[in-house]
């Protein structure tokens, strides 16, 4: 019998050690039944870990997890999801080729005398979005690949509530949303309490937390530094219980005085390994001292656009050039050694090698370049000091350039790639999400270092679905939709919602703003 008058979780003096890094220090979490939690801390504070514990990924070192009043213990996420738990990951556990119904029911298909029933499997999932406004019902023969990131999202959470889920961890829900679709997020989470479920939110954005949470548990080098309630604290408290410091949240972009013209992109098309056509006949330049906003929700065809622009993948038609060449049918690696840099979307995928040391990935797409390599040989010493400047310029935990990547937290590979990618000293910089998962101090210190190179003249290209973060670096702001460009925009004149009615379709038309010229000579 469930003790309804018990916290929906309590973490009780919560250890766990990997060799001599402690990444959760005693900590003690309680989840009220019915409320959100917000979980909030620097990279590297121990979030994912202390959620990885609860959800039966790792077995703690020391310390108690209580649901519902209950000691449990937990071998592997299946425990974890048979006593109530629910983990909606960052990177989407769904599967693509699959259709929506196939995804949620997978691995529980209800069966009448052994046979699948899948009008019951319907009615379920049916009953499960009238009760907390879903639209995923509409959409069950659809399959994953076909839908937007925001509806897979909800299709994540109806297939936890489909397996029982009663408290359900969001590890950084929001950071793949539209400003709408985060509203509607907070609105389903509001639903999810208001029916008694319990929900843990892990968050980078301070703003969120506060608005969305009842109670903010804040964490720091492994250790919970505290809990506040939400509605009685600020962002600098917040930042300084994270930090130990003040935190600047709007460095000022300044002015650019953009020189030439350095990045061209004329008129190109792009499919992807499908055969779709992704990127639409879209052009635009981006001058030395300028940085160019690409505003979109992801999948619209930015990450083709982007690997057109590194030499990933050939262009259907179009030219790309550099400084006035014409650089479309040349290799990646022609394009690193021409200067252009480049931060990829994906780190897991892309910007590291996973088993590799700090020292060894210092190394990636950087092989060539004179300094490391007299052309036959590697200098190691060289490529190893290379490493520790930039864990330190860019304060990468834990200070060791012989961990393997996959030791290090997420927001911390991601602080070492851009270290790596920003510091080659290039001249055209394309950046896709640089700040995803990265803490506001880095944020901070990132966005600073954009700014600083813009003003020594690259011409740089953000792609990011942080609308705050577009609005702030950008000079111009270019708003990609169903693989063409819409609009582009001086960031000055439109709101974070004018972009957000661009980014999903909403014609120019409905938006006041002033058309900042699509060929950069505004
Ligand atoms: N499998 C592992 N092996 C070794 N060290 C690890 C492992 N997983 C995590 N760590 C270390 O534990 C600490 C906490 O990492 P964790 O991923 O929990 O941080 P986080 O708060 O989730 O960070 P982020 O905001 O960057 O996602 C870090 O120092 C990290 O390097």
């Amino acid at each position: 019998m469930t003790d309804t008058t018990a916290p929906a979780v309590q973490l009780t003096d919560i250890t766990k050690r990997f060799g001599d890094v402690v990444a959760n220090d005693s900590v003690d979490l309680t989840l009220d039944r019915g409320s959100i939690h917000a979980v909030v801390g620097e990279n590297g504070a121990g979030k994912t870990t202390l959620m990885n514990v609860l959800y039966g990924l790792y077995d703690p070192n020391e310390g108690t997890i209580t649901i519902d009043g209950e000691p449990r213990s937990f071998d592997s996420p299946r425990d974890a999801i048979a006593a109530g738990i629910g983990m909606i990951h960052q990177h989407f556990q769904l599967v693509d080729n699959m259709t929506v119904l196939q995804n949620i029911v997978l691995g529980h298909e209800p069966s009448t005398r052994g046979l699948v029933d899948e009008d019951a499997a319907r009615r379920r999932i049916t009953d499960i979005c009238d009760t907390y406004g879903f639209t995923v019902d509409e959409h069950l023969d659809t399959r994953i690949e076909e839908l937007g990131l925001g509806i897979q999202q909800h299709v994540e959470i109806v297939k936890s509530l489909y397996r029982g889920a009663e408290t359900l961890i969001l590890d950084e829900p929001t950071a793949v949303l539209t400003p709408q679709e985060v509203e509607g997020l907070f609105d389903v989470m509001e639903e999810l309490t208001a029916d008694g479920r319990s929900l843990i939110f892990i968050t980078h954005k301070l703003d969120e937390a506060m608005h969305a949470a009842d109670d903010i548990t804040v964490l720091r080098d492994g250790s919970a530094v505290g809990t506040v309630d939400a509605s009685a604290t600020s962002q600098n408290e917040l930042a300084r219980m994270m930090v130990g410091r003040e935190v600047l949240f709007d460095v000022d972009s300044g002015t650019s005085t953009p020189g030439e013209v350095a990045l061209t992109v004329d008129d190109i098309a792009v499919r992807d390994e499908r055969g779709l056509e992704q990127v639409r006949d879209v052009g635009f330049t981006v001058r030395e001292g300028e940085i160019l906003g690409i505003a979109g929700v992801e999948g619209n065809g930015q990450q083709e656009l982007i690997e057109a622009i590194t030499g990933m993948r050939e262009p259907e038609r179009g030219t790309v050039s550099l400084h006035g060449r014409d650089i479309t049918e040349t290799s990646r690696r022609h394009r690193i050694e021409a200067g252009i840099s480049y931060v990829p979307g994906d780190r897991l995928e892309e910007g590291l090698v996973q088993d590799y040391t700090l020292v060894r990935n210092a190394l990636l797409s950087n092989q060539t370049i004179d300094a490391f390599s007299d052309g036959v040989f590697l200098d190691w010493a060289r490529i190893s000091d290379h490493a520790d400047e930039i864990i330190e310029e860019y304060d990468v935990r834990p200070r060791n350039p012989e961990a393997t990547a996959k030791s290090l937290s997420g927001g911390n590979q991601q602080k070492f790639i851009v270290g790596r990618e920003l510091e080659r000293e290039p001249s055209v910089l394309v950046a896709a999400h640089p700040t995803r998962g990265v803490d506001i101090g880095s944020i901070e210190f990132i966005h600073q270092r954009f700014q600083e190179m813009r003003d020594e003249g690259v011409a740089i290209l953000l792609v990011s679905s942080k609308l705050d973060e577009v609005q702030k670096l950008s000079d111009r702001t270019a708003v990609m939709y169903e693989g063409s460009v819409v609009d582009i925009v001086d960031p000055d004149d439109v709101t974070e919602e004018d972009l957000g009615l661009l980014m999903a379709g909403r014609s120019q038309n409905d938006t006041e703003h002033t058309t900042a010229g699509m060929e950069g000579d505004a």
